[in-house]
């Protein structure tokens, strides 16, 4: 899982909408409401336009502004809020949000009392820091004013996005409605109308997750040695896309977001579940096509991850009393008696239970069950595009991407199961033969330094080795003079070491200075840190010489590990105290001289 979709040209669609919302004027009778957004790839604006276009159609009159162009006092005079703002980087507000965070902060500021607002969080749950600025913001606005609860929003998630907007409306109309008699509910902002015609006329030119770049698949091999079947096998494969004709570019750093098909086996045996031969016609969202329910299967539903709405529709049509006491049980309610439960509730042990299930397991708990295509349909979760950091460089590969991608194979309640991405790419699709659906994800945040005599240190284990195959190519094809030092580490030098010939062959040429760590080569496990501490003399003088510091890979223990491992090199070498060596780390983010790409797999 990786980094977001980029909206890499906004749409005439969203120029438009934006523009509109940007320059509404005061309509009388029409309450005014302030649409803030924060956004680092144009999704947050998305969202926001769309809230926009929502609350102008239900008679509201929205102001869409950038939280760059707010003046924080001028918080004094709204009566209704919504903040729209995504996190980025490391956990941070995008740059564009980021000074008014600061003056919150520095003047204790809060939202005023008169002032109601709500929150919307978009992030992406692969992150160890889920929505935080999102959440931050939404502590720092205070509790006077709140009007409804902050959701958090995982990606592209447009259903709960939906729901959202349409809360946030209908609270707007509770509090509008009290005491406002110059209500004039027949309201529509004369510039609606240019907004519907432009809805119709609109060709989207960017590439995203609905609209992605059919790519030829041009290479497709293994980095791994080949598998032996040992439970702690790695499988991970160097895929190639060629993206000529489609406009695309990328620069080292970025990802490139990959929108999967889902295996036609699982479909199958979904539709099995459902008694239907595929082709009853359903509808994914409200306003989409009439589609066949095997395409919707295929391309466009996740067909793995169970939601609790899952359970409550079975339990709702279910005759057994076991499967009823199993979905009581789940739920941690009963709901023919829901008292109060949101349909999204589950208990500790409900949440345990469906996070080793796919939506066919739990189908087949609950026999007595039926549901019809659309209903499935409505219950299950959007088919997401998977992130992967590219592993080549436009100096030599312009019209080429490749990705680095750990094939996802394991075993749960003793039953095999696969990732669904990367053994579509591994298993499903064919070298010449394929095209798949892809878009550019910049990653402004993970950059080599513009100065090619800067030196850069590369922390990155197991597949977090995929944007830095791409750095070294990079450097050593603009024959830059900094230092190029790697720490790598896997498990089994023998049967792990992705790119291991190319690196060794850098390593020999002089291009590289790489330290490696098999952990399971040897009695005691030794992990990346561990050679970082046992050089620490020299990387600390490198940082003091200015080089760049980037870390990729797992964002749980590794990340941590490595972050630790910085901060006592500093405190050690530098002779630094614990604060000032952390201290000393935070400026260098600040530089943007210590830059994370991190996941949570
Ligand atoms: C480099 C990078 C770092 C990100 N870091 C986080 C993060 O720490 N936490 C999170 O929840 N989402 C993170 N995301 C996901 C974005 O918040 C999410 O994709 C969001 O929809 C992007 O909205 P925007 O286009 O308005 O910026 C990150 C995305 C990128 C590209």
């Amino acid at each position: 899982a990786r980094p977001p979709p980029l909206i890499t040209k906004p749409s005439a669609l969203q120029n438009l909408l934006a523009e509109t919302f940007e320059h509404i004027p005061d309509i009388p009778g029409a309450p005014r409401v302030l649409v803030l957004y924060g956004t680092e790839y144009g999704f947050g604006k998305e969202v926001a336009s769309k809230l926009c276009a929502q609350l102008a159609i239900a008679g509201f009159a929205p102001r869409l502004v950038s939280t760059l162009h707010y003046t924080l006092l001028d918080l004094r005079k709204e009566k209704f809020l919504a903040l729209v703002c995504s996190t980025t980087g490391d956990g941070v507000p995008p740059n564009e949000a980021a000074d008014l965070r600061d003056a919150l902060v520095n003047n204790k500021f809060s939202v005023p009392e008169n002032c109601s607002f709500a929150v919307l969080a978009l992030g992406d749950r692969a992150y160890p820091h889920f929505c935080r600025a999102g959440v931050v913001f939404d502590n720092l606005f205070g509790d006077q004013g709140r009007m409804l609860e902050r959701v958090d929003i995982d990606q592209e998630d447009w259903p709960v996005i939906d729901d959202w907007i349409e809360s946030f409306e209908a609270a707007l109309k509770e509090r509008t409605a009290e005491g406002d008699d110059d209500d004039d509910d027949d309201y529509l902002p004369p510039a609606m109308e240019k907004y519907a015609q432009a809805m119709e006329n609109c060709t989207d030119a960017r590439y995203s997750r609905t609209q992605p770049f059919k790519a030829r698949i041009v290479d497709q091999a293994l980095v791994t040695a080949p598998r032996t079947g040992k439970p702690d096998d790695k499988e991970v494969v160097r895929v190639e896309f060629d993206i000529e004709g489609s406009g695309m570019e990328y620069e080292v750093g970025d990802a490139v977001g990959v929108v999967p098909r889902n295996n036609s086996q699982h479909v199958t045996r979904l539709l099995l579940a459902l008694a239907s031969n595929g082709d009853e016609q359903v509808r994914v969202s409200d306003k989409g096509d009439l589609i066949t329910i095997e395409t919707a299967l295929t391309d466009l539903l996740d067909v793995k991850t169970p939601k609790a709405e899952l359970v409550v529709a079975l339990a709702q049509n279910c005759t057994d009393k076991a499967e009823m006491a199993l979905a009581k049980r789940i739920l941690g309610y009963d709901v023919l008696r829901s008292d109060g439960h949101s349909a999204s509730s589950l208990s500790d042990w409900g949440k345990d239970y469906l996070s080793q299930r796919e939506v066919f397991d739990v189908l087949g708990e609950f026999v007595t069950s039926t549901l019809t295509p659309q209903e499935l349909t409505d219950l299950l979760r959007p088919l997401h595009a998977r992130y992967y950091s590219i592993s080549s460089t436009p100096i030599t590969s312009p019209t080429r991407i490749a990705v680095t991608v750990d094939v996802l194979r394991y075993s749960m309640l003793n039953v095999e199961r696969e990732g669904v991405a990367s053994t579509y790419l591994k298993d499903r699709c064919r070298i010449d033969q394929t095209e798949v659906g892809v878009f550019v994800s910049k990653n402004p945040n993970f950059r080599l330094p513009k100065d090619e005599d800067k030196h850069v240190i590369m922390i990155g284990p197991g597949t977090g080795l995929a944007p830095f195959i791409a750095f070294i190519e990079e450097r050593v094809e603009t024959e830059a003079t900094g230092k190029n030092w790697l720490f790598f580490g896997c498990r089994h030098e023998k049967q792990d070491f992705l790119y291991g010939d190319r690196l060794r062959e850098y390593e020999e040429a002089g291009q590289l200075r790489l330290d490696t760590a098999f952990s399971r080569d040897t009695d005691k496990k030794v992990y990346v840190q561990q050679r970082m501490r046992e050089k620490g003399c020299e990387l600390w003088n490198l940082v003091e010489d200015g080089a760049h510091v980037y870390v990729c890979g797992d964002g749980g223990r590794m990340a941590d590990d490595v972050d630790r491992a910085l901060r006592e090199i500093i405190q050690e070498f530098g002779d630094k105290s614990e604060a000032a060596a952390k201290g000393y780390l935070e400026q260098l983010v600040e530089d943007k001289r210590y830059q994370r790409d991190v996941w949570v797999s």
